[in-house]
């Protein structure tokens, strides 16, 4: 029997900036042709996490294996081997076509580079005579993303890190940034790491997602986030509280330390009409659907539901949704119990 080693292996990995810690990873494993959604708030550690998996960037401690083999010092053999796609992509002053080819260009250019330029770039959506020779300052938000990411493709790494790859882009380029993610896995095996702040669109395009916050990875993304202010006991209210911009107010357990998120798993959060009332549930929170997607997983639905400026996006099972008559813009209640609230 053959053992096929995860792409990564990280063993207390740990990073300070100063005297700052910013990520405190105990274990991760990521396999081979995995799609990894990475999500967290700002500031949580995701672009952090990613340098350190590009190997451009030395983790404080611990311990980094890629394919099985122990990193460090890094050679130039597992930098060709991974490749990362920052927030704000970095376009060469050239036309899109030199920023494709440039990769392969400054190692030894194949014979067949037009056509290499022409694949990727039906890959990402753009058509050839259109774009090729376009300059990078022609080139909408959407447009460059996609450059940049065909100027990767065309290297076939094994590991492709997406850092919000969809943040400033428009509908279309998203879908087909989803598209090229997912046909890179599907045809040459790339395992790819995805950060994005757009959960329903994460949630279509990985097969598994990673929740981090304060630095550390909690569970398997089946968490939803209550970001704070989180308000103390006082006279008027005894509990912990989440005041919310609409004026409600979630219920969350005492703090066991400050600096800490609630967090509630998403299946004790259960969703019912307007007009119905739970009275087993001490948070009883009035949302408007946002939006619905159908997903590869387990054909749940991934409905977002923002409640008083907080998304909850909710995977509801198709004979559920129907139950409810469930459609975007519709007004529900979200009913879920504080003392399910855990601080992480
Ligand atoms: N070069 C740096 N020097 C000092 N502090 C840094 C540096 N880079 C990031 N930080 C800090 O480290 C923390 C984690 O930053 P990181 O960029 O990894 O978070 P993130 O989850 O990617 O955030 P965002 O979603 O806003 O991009 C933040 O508090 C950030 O201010």
């Amino acid at each position: 029997m053959t053992f096929t080693p995860p792409a990564y292996r990280l063993d207390n990995v740990t990073h300070f900036y100063g005297d700052k810690q910013v990520l405190d990873i105990a274990h991760l494993e990521i396999p081979k042709g995995a799609i990894i959604g990475l999500m967290g708030p700002n500031g949580s550690g995701k672009s952090t996490l990613l340098k350190i998996l590009a190997f451009a960037m030395r983790p404080s401690s611990g311990h980094v294996w890629f394919n099985g083999t122990p990193q460090y010092p890094f050679s130039e053999a597992i930098q060709g081997k991974v490749s990362l796609v920052t927030q704000k992509p970095y376009l060469l002053k050239r036309s899109v076509f030199d920023n494709i080819a440039y990769g392969l260009k400054i190692r030894r250019p194949p014979r067949d580079l037009k056509q290499r330029v022409q694949q990727v770039m039906a890959e990402v959506g753009l058509d050839f005579d259109r774009f090729a020779y376009r300059q990078w300052h022609e080139l909408s938000g959407g447009e460059a993303q996609r450059v940049a990411l065909a100027a990767r493709l065309i290297l076939r790494p094994e590991v492709l890190l997406l850092d919000e790859p969809v943040a400033s882009v428009d509908t279309r380029s998203a879908a087909l940034i989803r598209k090229a993610s997912l046909a890179a896995r599907q045809n040459r095996g790339t395992t790819l790491v995805i950060t994005s702040h757009d959960l329903p669109w994460l949630f279509t395009c990985s097969d598994t997602q990673l929740s981090i916050n304060n630095g550390a990875l909690f569970a398997t993304g089946q968490e939803i986030t209550i970001p704070g202010p989180y308000t103390r006991p006082h006279p008027d209210n005894p509990k912990w509280t989440r005041y919310l911009g609409d004026g409600q107010v979630i219920q969350v357990p005492p703090a066991v330390s400050t600096g800490k998120t609630a967090v509630i798993q998403r299946k004790h959060i259960r969703v019912i009409r307007p007009e119905k009332m739970d009275v087993s549930a001490d948070n009883q929170i009035r949302g408007q659907v946002q939006s619905m997607y159908m997903t590869g997983q387990h054909g749940d639905i991934m409905t977002t539901i923002d409640a008083g400026g907080i998304s909850f996006m909710l995977g509801i099972p198709p004979g559920q949704a129907s139950e409810l008559n469930l459609q975007p813009g519709m007004p529900v209640i979200l009913a879920f119990n504080s003392w399910d609230i855990r601080w992480h």
